[in-house]
């Protein structure tokens, strides 16, 4: 691999007053289902036709969201997309009303209805990825919408998660929002995305992490290319770029984001030790760039590939709370796996910078390969920044209870597979989104 891109650490504080991150959580929505759509995501694979339960899947995510504003840290929210999608199945030359098309498409090509029924968008890491205002030439906070063209069913996300992020990003003398990439080069979104940086509000190296595909593997689902593309035109410093591969054996394990191996916050990397192809070259490059840099990392002989896939340990988020303490935020599926669980424990025993474990039941999402992290787009904002996002995508108390009330009556109990082909659930579907937008004060077009 060719020496990675990144150059002294230029101490240049590009401080601004305080930075807060806010997690923009991706509502999962009424068409949640197991349809077993991804190539190479093991838990996708090992569920495909299970029976799903979106009502319980978007509790649980809004249980994720009040837990963290509980802990001091800001929310947002982005919404559920349109599905079942008509648009699509149109484009694919299936005629008439949105219901003559899923019908159409259920009798000819159910495969292309499934596709166009996925609740993918809920996973907002792949949304796209996000530069905050200290690192980028403008001083803007730069948003590059994810092409997710590696997958079918993710690849329809674009259009709409452009609309969402353009609506409430559009104050352009904060923020600067990018259409994705050409879809030739796959772009994952942040999930395939690290910033370290001493504090939220000083200047950071930002870690771009591909895959190189391999015939007969598992896709490599970011392209370098697409990487490079979206640190160039969010403005970064390159000497504060590094573009990292992702290792062979993690993607062959089943680690499809760099988010299931590794996350990053504040001057901590959390990682195991296999996720990076070139290991040494990109702890010492980051370690040059990033005075200060920690990495607590899971040895492999300690922590297999397998289990870090199986219990997505690397797929928690890590925030910093108010109070300065550092905490992951894991997935129930960490405790049930007790040897995961003692090393976590031995962790933050230690006298490293991680404080606190919190854990959360966000089983619906992981068994569709979503963890904790997967859920939410981290976006780092000043206070006038922070004032200047649209504040229908912001999440308080009182907006938390009423999205759980048009979920708690709209939001299908149960989503069996061949329920994909029933107009009911087509309706139910259309309802419960129009629902939950009209709540939030949002017309139709809008997003
Ligand atoms: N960041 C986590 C993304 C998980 C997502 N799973 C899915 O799309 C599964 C959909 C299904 O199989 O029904 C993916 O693989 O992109």
């Amino acid at each position: 691999m060719e020496p990675p891109a990144v150059g002294r650490w230029t101490g240049q504080m590009g401080a601004r007053g305080t930075m807060v991150e806010i997690n923009f959580d991706g509502l999962i929505g009424p068409s949640h289902n197991y349809a077993g759509l991804s190539f190479g995501n093991v838990a996708s694979a090992t569920n495909a036709g299970a029976v799903a339960a979106p009502r319980a899947a978007a509790l649980q995510g809004l249980a994720k969201m009040r837990r963290m504003m509980a802990l001091g840290l800001r929310q947002g929210l982005l919404l559920p997309h349109d599905r079942p999608h008509a648009p699509w199945l149109r484009a694919l030359g299936f005629d008439g009303d949105d219901e003559a098309v899923f019908a159409a498409a259920w009798r000819e090509e159910p495969a292309l209805l499934r596709n166009a029924f996925s609740a993918s968008a809920m996973w907002t890491a792949n949304a796209g990825t996000v530069s905050p205002g200290p690192d980028t030439a403008d001083g803007r906070c730069h948003l590059s919408v994810a092409n997710l063209s590696t997958m079918l069913h993710r690849g329809i996300e674009a259009q709409e998660t452009a609309r969402q992020l353009r609506l409430a990003f559009r104050n352009e003398r904060f923020f600067a929002v990018h259409d994705a990439v050409p879809a030739g080069l796959g772009d994952e979104g942040a999930a395939n995305f690290m910033r370290l940086c001493p504090r939220h509000d000083a200047a950071g190296v930002e870690v771009f992490v591909y895959g190189e595909r391999h015939e007969g593997g598992f896709p490599a689902r970011q392209s370098r290319a697409a990487s490079a593309a979206v640190a160039r035109r969010h403005g970064l410093d390159p000497t504060r770029v590094l573009l990292a591969r992702q290792s062979e054996a993690a993607i062959a394990a089943g680690a499809f984001h760099n988010d299931v191996v590794a996350v990053a916050n504040e001057h901590v990397l959390f990682a195991h030790e296999q996720a990076f192809e070139d290991r040494g070259a990109v702890l010492d490059a980051l370690h040059a760039a990033m005075p200060g840099l920690i990495v607590v990392e899971a040895p492999a002989n300690r922590i297999g590939l397998e289990q870090a896939v199986r219990t997505y340990l690397f797929n928690s988020q890590l925030i910093t709370l108010p109070s300065g303490e550092m905490t992951l935020v894991l997935p129930a599926e960490t405790r049930d796996a007790p040897e995961v669980w003692r090393w976590l424990e031995e962790v933050v025993a230690g006298p490293g910078p991680i404080d606190r474990l919190e854990v959360v039941e966000v089983r619906e999402s992981m068994r569709n390969g979503g963890g904790p992290a997967c859920l939410r787009l981290r976006v780092a904002v000043d206070e006038a920044a922070a004032a200047a996002i649209d504040p229908r995508f912001l999440l308080d108390e009182r907006v938390c209870d009423d999205v759980e009330a048009v979920v708690a009556r709209h939001w299908p109990e149960a989503i069996h597979p061949d329920d994909l082909g029933d107009p009911d659930l087509w309706r139910q579907c259309r309802v419960a989104r129009t629902a939950l937008l009209d709540r939030l004060g949002f017309s139709a077009g809008e997003v």
